[in-house]
């Protein structure tokens, strides 16, 4: 028996021991027992070396809320019970997708913090407050220590505890998508199969975005300290099909994160933008697909200017015009990019912290440079055509092939041909049911061969087409300068 059990024992012991001989003085009044014990318990604790501290698993008036720090304290005990408890209960928590163990009743895990050794132990009691919305048993979790160690314990130990805790709930929940319309978002589980693993680009750029990304989740004090809102903008871009829209998947997957797909065209205007992304949870990507399509970006502080040109010379000519200020009303209602850039910078986009903004497009070049400046858009990961490496990612995927005779001519292809992964996924698709990888690096070839050739087609038609029409410039030169003669 350990010397904390002892301790713990003691007062129990020497009550009940005091209580037998109570009986033998028969006829001892319950109050008198009680007193008995309630001093032996004072008498224990002046003499233990040891502290106890208790977390309830109901908190607030009448016990109806569910404490956070029970939670996270069974999440953070989980492990420690899979191997050391003898009882254990297992069950598949609310919103939660795998199976949690946790300590039985009356069970006791130890752990150990910075070379201490700590107890935890699992107990219920009855409730003094039964009403119809608490159970009848109320659970909670002891953790004992030694007196020495009180400051590390109650300070870094449980801050620790705490947030391990919290991490292990957020890696084990169910993670969500959610979609905007009228204004409000509507969620379904989120449940997409691609992951860094699967992705097929350059493995050094791929190690670079996942270190980038878990440095950021785990910088939380980084940006406390340097006075940043801990957010950050990526900015992905590419022709179709060359795993944007996977990428994103891959970053929910791999961080825990919930998604927001905020479809910008469904929004009516700035202010409704505002709300939708102040219902952003923490932990979540904020993704804006095709930016480019979503809104007149590019062009709206340019007509905007223009506009304000317009209307100055207007006002010169007659003073007593009125700008056409309400004029465009539903024009005026949409999303602006103003508005875009207070979203992405505002305070309040930066309350609850932790959240990713992701903007896809097609067209980079397209984009207001403000839009994609360092600060909002911090990091712009080109996504490109399928090159030998993200082939051979893809082929060992794919066929589970790391290595085949058709290799090298496929290498030579890749670099003369653009195919974009998700066409060069489409050929690597079981073609045949023996499942013979040959067909389908054979089909990739012949993939290959026909975009080289389209290619090569597309090059001699345009190099016509400037041709003739630097013909028909020469042709107006000499026109112009017959004419002037
Ligand atoms: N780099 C890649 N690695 C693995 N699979 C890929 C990759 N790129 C594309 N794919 C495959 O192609 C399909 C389409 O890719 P995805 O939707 O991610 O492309 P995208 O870049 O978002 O295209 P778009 O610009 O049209 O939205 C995916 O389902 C995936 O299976
Ligand atoms: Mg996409």
């Amino acid at each position: 028996m350990e010397a904390k059990d002892m301790f713990a024992n003691l007062g129990s012991i020497i009550a009940s021991s005091m209580f037998v001989w109570a009986m033998f003085q028969q006829y001892v009044p319950y109050q008198l027992q009680h007193n008995i014990e309630k001093y032996c318990q004072i008498l224990v604790r002046f003499v233990c070396p040891y502290i106890q501290i208790r977390f309830d698993e109901l908190t607030g008036d009448y016990d109806m809320f569910r404490s956070e720090a029970y939670t996270a304290i069974q999440a953070y005990l989980s492990s420690r019970s899979s191997t050391q408890a003898k009882r254990l209960k297992a069950d598949i928590a609310k919103n939660s997708q795998s199976l949690a163990l946790r300590m039985d009743d009356h069970e006791e895990v130890a752990d150990e913090f910075q070379g201490l050794k700590l107890w935890w132990a699992s107990g219920k009691e009855a409730s003094n407050t039964p009403s119809y919305w608490t159970p009848e048993e109320k659970r909670y979790y002891r953790l004992t220590c030694h007196k020495r160690h009180r400051e590390l314990i109650l300070g870094p130990y449980l801050n620790h505890v705490i947030k391990e805790g919290k991490a292990i709930e957020a890696r084990n929940r169910q993670r969500k998508l959610y979609t905007n319309s009228d204004s409000k978002w509507s969620h379904v589980v989120l449940k997409h199969p691609a992951s860094f693993q699967t992705l097929a680009m350059d493995p050094e750029k791929k190690k670079e975005i996942m270190e980038d990304l878990i440095a950021f989740s785990t910088a939380e004090e980084f940006y406390e300290r340097v006075g940043r809102a801990w957010k950050r903008g990526y900015l992905l871009y590419g022709p179709p099909g060359t795993g944007k829209s996977s990428m994103i998947a891959a970053m929910a997957n791999l961080l825990g994160y919930d998604l927001y797909d905020l479809e910008l065209t469904s929004v009516k205007n700035n202010t409704e933008l505002r709300k939708l992304l102040m219902e952003v949870s923490s932990k979540s990507i904020i993704l804006i697909e095709d930016i480019d399509c979503s809104l007149d970006l590019t062009g709206q502080r340019k007509k905007k200017k223009k506009k304000n040109e317009k209307d100055e010379a207007e006002k010169k000519k007659d003073p007593q015009q009125k700008p056409e200020k309400e004029e465009k009303e539903t024009e005026e209602s949409k999303v602006t990019l103003s508005g875009l850039l207070n979203f992405i910078d505002g305070l309040w986009s930066a309350c609850g912290g932790e959240r990713l903004i992701v903007f896809t497009t097609n067209y980079v070049e397209k984009l207001d440079p403000a839009l994609i400046r360092s600060g909002r858009m911090d990091k712009h990961i080109e996504l490109s055509y399928c090159r030998f490496e993200a082939f051979k990612g893809l082929a060992k995927n794919y066929l589970q092939i790391e290595s085949h005779p058709l290799f090298g001519r496929i290498r030579e292809l890749l670099e003369e041909a653009n195919l974009s992964p998700a066409d060069v996924a489409e050929h690597l698709m079981p073609k045949r049911a023996s499942g013979d990888p040959t067909f389908s690096l054979e089909s990739l070839i012949q993939g290959l061969q026909k975009a080289k050739e389209e290619a090569r087609l597309k090059a001699e038609e345009d190099a016509k087409k400037k041709e003739q029409a630097a013909k028909e410039e020469a042709k107006d030169q000499e026109k112009v300068v017959t004419a002037d003669e």
